[in-house]
């Protein structure tokens, strides 16, 4: 069908319609089709499908319509040609760097990304002989400085996890392409209802869907969006072969978070717009990390990147580690846990949760200190989110 004859392209109606195929039986919600292998009319039909004659299902590790649905709906939205989904964002991360890169590559990484990946990228990724230089993520300059003849990709996330830096992405990718590099984008903080990394010239836009895509802490997920070169030719390949898949239930979790993905992230992005500015005002509180904020080293590349300054508001208390453990153990409303984008605000220590297996170097390097706190606004009242945290900050300065 043309443009024409179906002009419905807007991103709040590609959130709610787009991938879906309704079935003979005319269903209004998205199907979820949990069967592990689909049948054949005859075994020529079956040697044409795997030979790839013919478009079909064939076996859930590789092709499920419900997980199609839902790389078809989030392509659409991120404004990519394809999408791959994958069991997990680190597998997202995984499947990318397997299939594109072999030994002797070499990867340029910024140091502030969440924990994990800088375990993927500096412990794992050198058994196979890929190499990783970690560089400050604004420093311009140590991005250049740090690509080789060698180097395949270079990989960011902005906002960044968990000081919500924010990094050109434009300036990157032009960088990146001069160099024949790929520049992969995590966007898990901003999803694309805030930003897309596509539009700005990445290659490859990275998802935890655990985070804001599901947006209600149920499943664990990942994507892969970009070129259908990259995506169905070379990370498919990969995925088939190595099978760190999404699960059709997930996917149909997923395709539901999606049609509320815009509405969440505005409404997160108010709530904790007005926690920051609150939280800066606060006794005990050193200081306060939100692009939403004028002080905010990259507040204006923000607003010009991202259409709302997203969820995560990180902070530092006085008394190091124990000051900031206090604050944690005095909420009563907020989730003690190590997730993010969930309705339910969480709070988290990220120095011994999810970047606890970084060096202590490498922490310093991220600039993530003992007594930095970030909390993952969700959809409660702030007014109770501020009731549960004043106590919670008075406690942790002994009164
Ligand atoms: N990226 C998320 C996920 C948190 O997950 C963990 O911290 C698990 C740590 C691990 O991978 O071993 C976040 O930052 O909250």
């Amino acid at each position: 069908m043309s443009d024409q004859d179906y002009p419905f392209d807007g991103f709040n109606t590609r959130a709610v319609r787009a991938g879906q195929h309704r079935t003979n039986e005319q269903e209004q919600s998205e199907p979820l089709f949990l069967s592990s292998s689909f049948t054949f009319t005859s075994a020529a039909q079956a040697a044409r499908r795997f030979a790839g004659d013919e478009e079909g299902n064939i076996y859930s590790r590789f092709s499920n319509p419900t997980v199609r649905t839902f790389q078809e709906r989030l392509a659409a939205m991120e404004g990519g040609d394809a999408c791959i989904a994958t069991a997990s964002g680190m597998s997202a991360i995984l499947s990318t760097c397997m299939s594109l890169l072999k030994s002797g590559d070499h990867v340029v990484c910024a140091r502030q990304v969440f924990g994990t990946t800088v375990s993927l990228f500096g412990k794992f990724l050198p058994r196979f002989g890929v190499e990783t230089s970690f560089v400050p993520l604004t420093d311009y300059d140590a991005w250049e400085r740090a690509i080789t003849g060698r180097t395949r990709i270079l990989f960011l996330e902005t906002p960044s996890n968990p000081l919500t830096e924010v990094a050109d992405i434009r300036r990157l990718a032009e960088l990146a392409h001069a160099h024949d590099c790929l520049l992969v984008v995590d966007n898990c903080f901003c999803t694309p209802a805030l930003q897309r990394p596509l539009e700005y010239g990445a290659d490859l836009v990275i998802h935890s869907a655990t985070k804001y895509l599901d947006g209600q802490g149920r499943c664990v997920g990942g994507a892969v969006i970009g070129p259908a070169d990259l995506v169905d030719e070379e990370i498919f390949g990969f995925l088939r072969a190595a099978g760190p898949t999404m699960s059709a239930f997930n996917a149909w979790v997923f395709i539901k978070g999606l049609e509320t993905l815009s509405l969440r992230m505005r409404a997160q992005s108010e709530n904790a717009a007005a926690l920051a500015h609150w939280l800066r005002e606060q006794p005990g509180v050193d200081h306060v990390y939100y692009p939403g904020l004028n002080d905010h080293p990259q507040h204006e590349l923000a607003a010009s990147q991202q259409t709302a300054f997203g969820g995560i508001v990180s902070f530092e208390v006085t008394g190091g580690r124990e000051g900031a453990w206090r604050v944690i153990d005095n909420v009563r409303l907020m989730s003690i846990t190590a997730n993010l984008g969930d309705t339910k605000t969480t709070i988290t220590h990220p120095a011994t949760t999810t970047h606890g297996r970084m060096t202590e170097q490498e922490r310093a390097e991220a600039g993530i200190h003992e007594n930095l706190i970030r909390i993952s606004v969700g959809l409660e009242d702030v007014a109770d989110l501020q009731r549960d945290l004043e106590p919670a900050l008075a406690a942790s300065r002994g009164r």
